[in-house]
């Protein structure tokens, strides 16, 4: 929650006008204004946070008792923990040419930017309640903020999550969000929890992020009659990810371990195995994938489903007699949940836990599957 060094007063500047021996602080003012957050035909850093941040930050009502004790304007903000939960807290960045395309859709950019913060609170069963922006931008463009703030602000809305601070500085397209969240320690969905015999479940369909990438990046192409309505599906899924945190809730005492998928199934479902020290089978053909990816070749479908990233579903374990209570909550939450595979002990105390592949008729399948790794990346 930082402050750049801007000054902002006009009689600061005119006084250094006028003054011979603050010639030298005048000089490094100019120095500064250039080097600054904004240029002279656009906003000040501190308009440009009032405006777009602060002003719809504080657009809930003064009496509601879920607000921050301290929201933004202060050094920190002050959050009270609740009686009996835990706060959840969580950091995702997301970086120009590396998480998102240059010249996406702001709107969209505010929504993932949050979406996908939001998404790990869904996995830990947490309730958002607050979160912090951080971000550099190369300019301040009223446009461009305007529209990322409505994204993210109407997503923050319908979760009822309130911006209690952060910090805005000039640089390349950067930004950052800070997650708190409430969920009652015991019930927390954490990864340490899998054990032999669970179901492994996820929810929604996995690949169509990683097949609008493909798309985007010319992998390959999207034909047929349905191509603009796929086209469409893969896009959305790439740049506007549901975060499943009704789900996430309502899995709170009946699943043990969950993750979000956001690095792809192979490596993330590799994550629980390795804090819960088990192993798992699992039924390729099984991971649910939507109409649109079902359009495209079968290796790219295998692909986009075991290895893409960003699709943001939860991955989750639990025991095989709480089928029918899970497949009761995706009705309930309107999120499809489907049985991929299962999860079993491992066969010595110091094997590396491991994912066995088979398809539909229980044959094995020799796959070598690696998650998303930003410096080992697809
Ligand atoms: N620079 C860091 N310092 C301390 N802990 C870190 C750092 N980077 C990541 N971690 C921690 O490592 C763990 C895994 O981080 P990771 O970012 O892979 O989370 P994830 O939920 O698997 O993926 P995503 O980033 O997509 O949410 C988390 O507990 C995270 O807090
Ligand atoms: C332009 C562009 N290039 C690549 C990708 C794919 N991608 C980037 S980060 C990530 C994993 C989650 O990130 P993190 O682990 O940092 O949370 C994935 C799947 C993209 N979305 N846009
Ligand atoms: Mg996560």
């Amino acid at each position: 929650m930082a402050k750049a060094g801007i000054e902002r007063s006009p009689q600061t500047i005119a006084a250094a006008r006028h003054s011979r021996s603050t010639l030298c602080f005048f000089n490094a003012f100019c120095e500064n204004l250039r080097s600054s957050l904004v240029s002279q035909t656009s906003l000040s850093e501190f308009s440009l946070i009032e405006r777009f941040f602060e002003r719809r930050a504080l657009n809930r009502s003064p009496n509601d008792v879920d607000r921050a004790v301290l929201g933004i304007g202060d050094d920190c903000a002050l959050i009270a923990p609740r009686a009996g939960q835990s706060l959840a807290i969580s950091t995702d960045m997301l970086v120009e040419g590396r998480h998102f395309f240059p010249g996406v859709d702001p709107h969209a950019l505010g929504h993932k930017t949050l979406a996908v913060n939001l998404s790990d609170l869904a996995a830990m069963g947490a309730k958002p309640r607050a979160f912090t922006l951080a971000f550099a931008l190369p300019d301040a463009r009223e446009a461009w903020l305007a529209a990322f703030s409505d994204g993210l602000f109407e997503l923050a809305e319908r979760f009822d999550c309130e911006l209690i601070g952060g910090d805005t500085t000039r640089g390349p397209l950067n930004l950052c969000v800070t997650v708190f969240g409430d969920v009652p320690p015991d019930l927390a969905l954490r990864r340490d929890a899998a054990r032999d015999g669970d179901d492994i479940w996820v929810s929604g369909t996995l690949g169509d992020a990683r097949a609008g990438l493909g798309v985007a990046r010319g992998e390959w192409s999207v034909t047929g009659d349905d191509a603009a309505s796929d086209t469409a599906t893969f896009r959305r899924a790439l740049e506007r990810p549901e975060p499943r945190i009704a789900l996430g809730i309502a899995l709170r005492g009946l699943a043990r371990a969950a993750l979000d998928i956001s690095d792809g199934l192979a490596g993330d479902l590799l994550h629980i195995l390795e804090r819960s020290r088990v192993n798992a089978s699992v039924d390729a053909d099984a991971v649910p994938r939507s109409a649109a990816l079902s359009r495209l070749s079968a290796d790219v479908q295998r692909r986009c489903t075991l290895t893409g990233g960003d699709d943001y579903e939860l991955c989750f374990t639990a025991p095989a007699a709480t089928r029918e209570a899970i497949e009761a909550i995706g009705a309930e939450v309107k999120v499809p949940v489907t049985r991929i595979g299962t999860i079993s002990t491992l066969k010595a105390a110091a094997d590396r836990p491991a994912i066995t592949w088979h398809d539909s008729t229980g044959a094995p399948l020799s796959l070598t599957l690696q998650g998303f790794d930003h410096f080992n990346a697809d």
